[in-house]
């Protein structure tokens, strides 16, 4: 290996391991979050009754290396097919691992896809891209076709057919508008109102949550359930936020109906995922750091 090559690769495992690190962070701090409507959050199990807190902490950790494997693979490439391959066959390793870690339990399966998807991104651009760039590389990764992955039977699969919606494939095709023109929109709005940080990143859930087709609430509670938890979500954001007494009133009228109807917006969760990843890069190039190299 000459110098030059050596140093490039210091420098490719330092900051995929630095993604990696950004992409469990914002596992976890999605997963802490409270108040979430039908989610798993620090106050309990909302609508589920096979996970809790810390197992969802344990999944994100122990995706920490498919994380930077996947940063790595992506390390100064361009969207291809044997690349979608590569990244493709680290996700199933890491869905394995997500699976032997919660004893079987579906914890970040799509979370998988839309990090895994933005991490190999932002490692295209040698961790130094703005937001546009990175969700434009990972939508032109999602529209390739990844001919090794199995056709097997997915609730996600079965429900875009039914009720014709993008799902989460769509979603990371269409460059993750859920997560650039709502989430990380009402989350500066939000901040610049004043409410807390936690309050903020609420209120971008709840953004999303306004129109999300989410595949998981769906699966559960068909139209009715999706159609109640976009006017919900929105009452909330136009009462004011979680952060306002108005907010936090409709927000108690939005979460009794998703726990009555038993339903829980998984991916909705994941975006907000997204989000805080995609916003600890904006961060991160804000403070003048020249790429996430220098963080
Ligand atoms: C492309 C894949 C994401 C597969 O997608 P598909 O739609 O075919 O399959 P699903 O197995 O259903 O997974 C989709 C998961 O994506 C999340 N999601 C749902 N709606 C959306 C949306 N509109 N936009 C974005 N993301 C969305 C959601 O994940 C979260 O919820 C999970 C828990 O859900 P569920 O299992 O339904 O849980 P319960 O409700 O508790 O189940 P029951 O108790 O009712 O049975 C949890 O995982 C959250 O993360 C959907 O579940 C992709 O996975 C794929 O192709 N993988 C192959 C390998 C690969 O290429 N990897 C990519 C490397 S980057
Ligand atoms: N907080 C959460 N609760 C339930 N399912 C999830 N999937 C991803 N995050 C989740």
């Amino acid at each position: 290996m000459n110098t030059l090559t050596e140093w490039n690769h210091i420098r490719a495992e330092t900051v995929a391991q630095k993604l990696a690190g950004r992409a469990v962070q914002a596992l976890l701090d999605e997963a802490r979050l409270s108040p979430k409507p039908g989610l798993v959050d620090a106050r309990g199990s909302g609508a589920h009754d096979d996970m809790d807190l810390p197992m969802l902490e344990a999944s994100a950790e122990s995706l920490r290396p498919f994380f930077a494997a996947m940063a790595l693979a992506g390390w100064a490439r361009t969207p291809d097919t044997a690349l979608r391959r590569q990244i493709g066959a680290i996700g199933r390793e890491g869905e394995k691992t997500m699976l032997e870690t919660t004893g079987g339990v579906n914890t970040h399966r799509g979370a998988i896809w839309a990090l895994g998807l933005l991490v190999t991104a932002s490692a295209m651009h040698e961790g130094s891209a703005e937001i546009p760039a990175i969700t434009g590389a990972a939508s032109r990764l999602a529209r390739l076709e990844d001919t090794a992955c199995p056709a097997v039977f997915s609730k996600g699969r079965y429900v875009t057919h039914r009720y014709r919606v993008p799902g989460a494939r769509g979603e990371a095709q269409r460059g993750f508008p859920h997560v650039t023109r709502l989430a990380l929109p009402q989350l500066a709005k939000s901040r610049e109102q004043g409410m807390s940080e936690e309050a903020a990143r609420v209120d971008a859930l709840l953004a999303i949550m306004t129109s999300l087709a989410d595949t998981c609430v769906l699966a559960r509670g068909g139209l009715t359930a999706l159609d109640a938890m976009h006017a919900g979500a929105r009452s909330v954001l136009e009462c004011g936020g979680i952060g306002s007494a108005a907010g936090k009133k409709a927000f108690g009228l939005l979460e009794n109906a998703m726990l009555s109807a038993g339903v829980s917006p998984g991916g909705a969760a994941d975006l907000l995922a997204a989000a805080l990843f995609l916003d600890s890069i904006a961060t991160g190039l804000s403070h003048k750091e020249e790429s996430i190299w220098n963080a």
